[in-house]
């Protein structure tokens, strides 16, 4: 199944962290945003993220699979479970799944935290222009509800690298 993937990282060799993902999905790598510098949102007395978003497709990983792999990354970045919305060395959130909606806590989708984060809405504009949030309309109307101070938090890096 196809999955738009959002990362993150504010701890350690941020950059690298957010490699080892789309080294890790090698193939199945649609497409990758640029890297984006962002401001903290809901512990703001944290260091700044790096965040960007990837479209991913397996049609042998379902939503669950995705899921796992992504912890599995967390896991390898060394990842210990604080303070939520705290530092972390990676961060894989799964933002959606083809149309998929699911209400299990374990796996939210579309992952409910989206609409009001600017640090995915520009990265996942940037490599899908015409993107939809399943229930919530187009990534572009999203964005632009946003107020300026979410957009002017969210600042182009570099491109990824490959
Ligand atoms: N769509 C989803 N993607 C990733 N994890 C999810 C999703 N829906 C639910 N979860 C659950 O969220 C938990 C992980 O929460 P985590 O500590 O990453 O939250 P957070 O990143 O601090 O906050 P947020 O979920 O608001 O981004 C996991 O137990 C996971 O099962
Ligand atoms: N800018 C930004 N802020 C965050 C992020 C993130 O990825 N980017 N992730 C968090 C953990 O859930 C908490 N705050």
């Amino acid at each position: 199944m196809r999955a738009v993937l959002s990362l993150g990282s504010n701890l350690g060799d941020r950059l690298a962290y957010l490699k080892s993902v789309i080294g890790f999905f090698g193939p199945a790598v649609v497409a990758v945003s640029s890297v984006y510098e962002t401001k903290p949102w809901g512990v703001e007395d944290q260091p700044d993220f790096l965040n960007a978003v990837c479209i991913v497709d397996d049609p042998a990983r379902d939503e669950w699979a995705w899921l796992r792999a992504g912890q599995e990354l967390e896991r390898r970045a060394g990842r210990v479970r604080e303070l939520r919305w705290g530092p972390r060395t990676l961060d894989v959130d799964v933002v959606t799944v083809d149309g998929v909606r699911s209400d299990d806590p374990e796996l939210l989708l579309p992952h409910p935290g989206t609409p009001e984060r600017a640090s995915v809405l520009i990265p996942w504009l940037e490599i899908d222009p015409a993107a939809v949030l399943p229930g919530h309309g187009s990534v572009r109307d999203l964005l632009a509800a946003r107020p300026d101070s979410d957009r002017a938090s969210v600042r182009l890096l570099q491109p990824f690298p490959r």
